[in-house]
C-alpha cells in the first residue's frame, strides 16, 4: 500500500476519534495506508507543518485551524487546493454539498476550496440543567438575561459563567454574533494589504468591561488562557454555564459529572442588529504539495472518503463537530439522533442562524500571534494590571503591526 501521513493538533477524545477515522479509511480499502500523527495543539501542528514544508519533510495532510487559514492559504506553493486534488483524482468535487458556513472559510476568493473542510464547530453555551432547576431560572438567550439571573445562581453556590477561549468566543465571534465589522478590507477576506483590525470598537470595550465586572462580582471565572483551564468547574457541576466548542460535546459526555444541555452563544440585545450567526471554528485539512502522484491520489481518496454521509455522521456524533454536508446533517436528523441528544444540534443550528454582512468571520495574517497578544492582554485585564481600554488599544496597535508585516511577506 502507499503510505500517507496526517499531522493534526487534536488531543483527548477528539484525538482518539482521529485515529478511529484513519482506521476506518484503512479498513475500507487496501491501496493506501493512512497514519495520523498528533503534533500537539493546533498552533503547534501549523508551526510544525510550515517548518517541515520548508525543509521538504512535510506530511501529506496538515490540519490547520481557523486562525491559521490566512497563513496556509497565502503560503506560496505549500498546498494543492483540495478541489484540484479531488477533481484531478477523477472524483467530482461538489461545493454545493457543503453547508454554507464552510463554503467560503477555507476557500480562495474565487470560491475554490483550498482546504478540505473537516472539523467545523460553533462556540455554544453548555448548561448545567440541575443548577438551573434548583435556582428556578431558564438558560439566557441574551447577556442582559444572564446578568439578571447571575446573582441568583451565585447565591445558590454556583459560579454562573466560565468559558474556554476569550479570543474565539468573546472576540472573533463577538463580532459575528453582533454583526460588527472586525477588520477592514471585508474582514481581511479581500486582501492582506493594508488591513487593519478593529479592537477598540465601543461594543467590544463594553463586553470586556462587563466580563471584568462579572469576574469582580463572582459571576464569571477566568483561570487562564489555556483552552482546558476553565472547563473543570463546569464538568464538576460547580458552574452553571460554560461557553465551549460544539466539538467538545463528545468529550464532555464522558467528563461531565452532572446532566447538561446546550444553547446558543448569548448576545447583547442592546446592540442593534445582534443575534446573527457565528462563523465556523475548528479546522480544515490541507493537502501539502511536493508529494509523489501515488500519495496525492491516496490523499484525494481519503478526502473523498471523508465526505461520505456515513463517515460525516460518525465523526459528528463521536465528537460534536457539526455535520459539514447537508446530506450528513439530514441523515443524522432522519435517524432521530437530535431527538435523543438535542445539544448535539445546537452548533449547526447556530451556524445556520440568519447571517449578516459581518458574521462571516475573518481572514487575517499572523493571526495565531495576534491571539497570543490578546491572551496576554486579557490576562492582564483580569489580573487588574491594565484597563480594558488600554488592553484593547495595545492589542490593536500590536496586531496592526503584525498585519502590516504579514502583507509584506505575502508580497
Ligand atoms: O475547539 P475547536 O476545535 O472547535 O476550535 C475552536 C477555534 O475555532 C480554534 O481556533
Amino acid at each position: 500500500a502507499t503510505n500517507i501521513t496526517w499531522w493534526h493538533g487534536m488531543a483527548g477524545r477528539n484525538g482518539e476519534v482521529i485515529n478511529e477515522v484513519a482506521q476506518k479509511f484503512n479498513a475500507a480499502q487496501s491501496a493506501c495506508a493512512l497514519t495520523p500523527v498528533s503534533k500537539g495543539t493546533y498552533e503547534e501542528a501549523l508551526a510544525s507543518g510550515i517548518a517541515a514544508f520548508r525543509s521538504g519533510e512535510q506530511p501529506n495532510i496538515l490540519q490547520v485551524f481557523d486562525a491559521g487559514a490566512a497563513t496556509i492559504i497565502n503560503a506560496p506553493g505549500a498546498v494543492i487546493p483540495a478541489e484540484d486534488l479531488i477533481n484531478g483524482a477523477g472524483y467530482k468535487f461538489d461545493r454545493e454539498a457543503f453547508i454554507e458556513g464552510v463554503r467560503y472559510f477555507y476557500a480562495a476568493p474565487d470560491g475554490k476550496f483550498v482546504g478540505m473542510p473537516f472539523n467545523s464547530s460553533a462556540p455554544i453555551m453548555y448548561v448545567n440543567t440541575e443548577a438551573l432547576e434548583k435556582v428556578g431560572v431558564e438558560a439566557p438567550k441574551t447577556w442582559e438575561e444572564f446578568e439578571a439571573i447571575a446573582p441568583k445562581l451565585k447565591e445558590a453556590g454556583y459560579l454562573p459563567l466560565v468559558q474556554s477561549q476569550l479570543t474565539w468566543q468573546f472576540t472573533e465571534n463577538f463580532f459575528s454574533r453582533h454583526n460588527i465589522q472586525f477588520a477592514t478590507n471585508n474582514n481581511g477576506y479581500d486582501t492582506v494589504v493594508d488591513t487593519k483590525i478593529n479592537m477598540t470598537d465601543p461594543n467590544l470595550v463594553m463586553m470586556f468591561t462587563k466580563l471584568k465586572a462579572w469576574a469582580d462580582e463572582g459571576y464569571f471565572g477566568y483561570y487562564g488562557a489555556g483552552w482546558n483551564d476553565n472547563q473543570k468547574l463546569f464538568e464538576d457541576g460547580k458552574a452553571a454555564f460554560w461557553i465551549g466548542s460544539s466539538g467538545s460535546f463528545g468529550g464532555l459526555q464522558k467528563t461531565a459529572q452532572k446532566p447538561f444541555s446546550a444553547t446558543f452563544l448569548p448576545y447583547w440585545n442592546s446592540i442593534q442588529g445582534a443575534g446573527t450567526n457565528t462563523f465556523i471554528g475548528g479546522a480544515a485539512l490541507f493537502a501539502m504539495s511536493g508529494k509523489p502522484e501515488a500519495e496525492n491520489k491516496c490523499t484525494a481518496d481519503f478526502f473523498q472518503f471523508l465526505t461520505s454521509p456515513e463517515i460525516q455522521k460518525f465523526y459528528h456524533e463521536a465528537t460534536g463537530y457539526v455535520a459539514i454536508t447537508t446530506a450528513a446533517y439530514e441523515l443524522t436528523k432522519s435517524e432521530g439522533y437530535y431527538k435523543e441528544k438535542p445539544a448535539a444540534e445546537v452548533g449547526i443550528q447556530q451556524l445556520m442562524l440568519p447571517s449578516g454582512e459581518w458574521s462571516k468571520g475573518y481572514r487575517l495574517g499572523f493571526y495565531p500571534q495576534i491571539r497570543e497578544i490578546m491572551e496576554r492582554e486579557y490576562g492582564r485585564i483580569f489580573a487588574g494590571e491594565t484597563t480594558v481600554e488600554e488592553a484593547l488599544k495595545t492589542i490593536e496597535t500590536e496586531a496592526n503591526e503584525l498585519l502590516a508585516r504579514f502583507a509584506k511577506t505575502a508580497g
